[in-house]
Parts: C-alpha cells; sequence; structure tokens
C-alpha cells in the first residue's frame, strides 16, 4: 500500500499573506484526512515563512486525538530538536534549509554531515520518532543515511518534476532512473523509502509506479489545485492516480 502525505504548508502560505487565522492548516489537515490523506506532513521552516509553532501544537494535538499520523519536516538544528523531542512526532523528517532558497533545492548532505546528522537521529529515535532524511537519489548519500541510524529515507523527486513538466524527456528519464535505482538500494538496505517534492498529476505515477516506495508527501500542487476542485477532490484524484500507478505496476 502507497501511503499519501500531504503537505499542508502552503495553506500557512495564504494565511501568513494576510495574517490572521484563515486559512486554517489544521482545517486543511482534518480535510486531507477526511479525503484520503493517510497523514500530514508539515515543514516548520527556521523563518517561519509558513507555517507556525503554534501550527504544530495543534496539529500534534489534533493527530494524536485523532491517532493519524505527523511528519514533522524540519532543519538539523538545536531549536528544532528542542520543538521535535517536545511533542515526539510521529515522524520527523530532517531537511536542509537555506535562508534564500525559494523551497527546498537538494538533499541534506549526509556524506559530508555524518556526524553532526547522526546524533540529532539518535535522539529523535529514542523519543520514539521515526526518523526520515530527506536526500537525493545518490548512492552515496543513501549509504550514508543508513548509516546514521535513519529508518527512512525520502527521495527528492524536484529535478524529476521539473525536467518532467518542462518537457526535457531525456534528463527526466536520467532522474527517474536515478530515482528507480535509489529506492532499490534504499530497500536493499533495509531502509523504507519515501519520496516527494514537486509532484503534480502528470508526475505522480512513474513515481508512484516505483515499487519500493512506501510513502508519497504532496503539497504545493494540491494545495494550489484546491483553489480550483477544492482539497478533497484534489486529494481523491491524486490518490486515484497513485492507485493507478500501482495497480499498473503489479498487473
Ligand atoms: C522538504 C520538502 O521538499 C518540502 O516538503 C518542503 O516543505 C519544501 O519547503 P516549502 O514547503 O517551504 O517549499
Ligand atoms: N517532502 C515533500 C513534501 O512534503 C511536499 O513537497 P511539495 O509537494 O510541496 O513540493
Amino acid at each position: 500500500m502507497l501511503r499519501l502525505g500531504v503537505n499542508i504548508d502552503h495553506v500557512a502560505t495564504v494565511r501568513n499573506a494576510r495574517g490572521g487565522l484563515y486559512p486554517d492548516p489544521v482545517r486543511a489537515a482534518r480535510e486531507a484526512l477526511a479525503a484520503g490523506a493517510d497523514g500530514i506532513t508539515a515543514h516548520l521552516r527556521e523563518d517561519r515563512r509558513h507555517i507556525s509553532d503554534a501550527d504544530i501544537d495543534a496539529l500534534a494535538v489534533v493527530l494524536r486525538d485523532e491517532d493519524r499520523p505527523l511528519n514533522l519536516e524540519m532543519a538539523v538544528t538545536q531549536e528544532m530538536l528542542d520543538i521535535a523531542l517536545h511533542h515526539r512526532p510521529h515522524a520527523v523528517c530532517l531537511v536542509p534549509e537555506k535562508r534564500e532558497e525559494r523551497t527546498t533545492e537538494g538533499g541534506l548532505d549526509v556524506v559530508g554531515g555524518h556526524n553532526w546528522i547522526a546524533p540529532f537521529v539518535g535522539q529523535l529515535k529514542a523519543a520514539g520518532s521515526r526518523v526520515s532524511l530527506f536526500i537525493g537519489a545518490d548512492p552515496l548519500q543513501i549509504e550514508a543515511a543508513h548509516r546514521t541510524g535513519a529508518q527512512v529515507v525520502e527521495l527528492h523527486t524536484g529535478a524529476f518534476c521539473d525536467a518532467a513538466r518542462d518537457g526535457h524527456e531525456a534528463e527526466a528519464a536520467e532522474h527517474l532512473a536515478a530515482l528507480t535505482a535509489g529506492a532499490a538500494l534504499a530497500a536493499d538496505l533495509g531502509l523504507e523509502v519515501h519520496a516527494g517534492h514537486g509532484i503534480d498529476y502528470e508526475t505522480v505515477k512513474p513515481v508512484a509506479a516505483i515499487p519500493q516506495i512506501m510513502e508519497l508527501n504532496i503539497g504545493h500542487f494540491l494545495i494550489g489545485e484546491a483553489i480550483f476542485v477544492g482539497l478533497g477532490p484534489a486529494i481523491a484524484r491524486m490518490r486515484a492516480l497513485m492507485d493507478e500507478a500501482r495497480a499498473g505496476e503489479a498487473a
């Protein structure tokens, strides 16, 4: 079963454009779960450009009460570690952050940062969270992620999605081949494999067809699509495309 995590960051982006209380990311989380999401992902950025501390406080309570998983995305900093250890979410995904980036541009450098990242992984695991590292589909990064003790890797699909959307077929095929090989390697090492970033209706099927992938995290496109069709129908269509891709893979 391929799970769908819905990332609600950009509900908060719209709210923050005016300040105030709406649209409410917690309401979006409830609607996403009702529409077929298996869990909720939220990225508490260090600059708080979208999701706020109060959003995480509220999401942690609501999702715990409803027994649904929260996947907290965060930078590898002491401030974020303290927040995660306070909430002990179901899952924590460690991601790279740059102040000037518009969105997450690449994966964590686990090869170069192993000695810094591994203690974070250990503390989060000891607190009961499943720990995921957001990385590119590079064999060296996957092997290094395994050495940190993380249980999960989330493979960055952004380069594949950008190339596919721009009609650069050969480049998209190369990125997809790397994702396919990376997922197989990670699974062979015993890691659970997730994928996400930049996925839309056009790009979801090739990614969902990679058999080792257990979870997709999708946000920006779904929140944008919700403007036109509503959040529930947008999620239902994404879910159906994921299921079609998996059925095609099994056939
Ligand atoms: C880590 C990742 O790929 C996204 O989940 C992340 O949330 C992107 O950051 P923004 O939501 O700020 O674009
Ligand atoms: N980790 C990826 C994620 O949560 C969603 O990314 P996007 O769909 O908002 O690009």
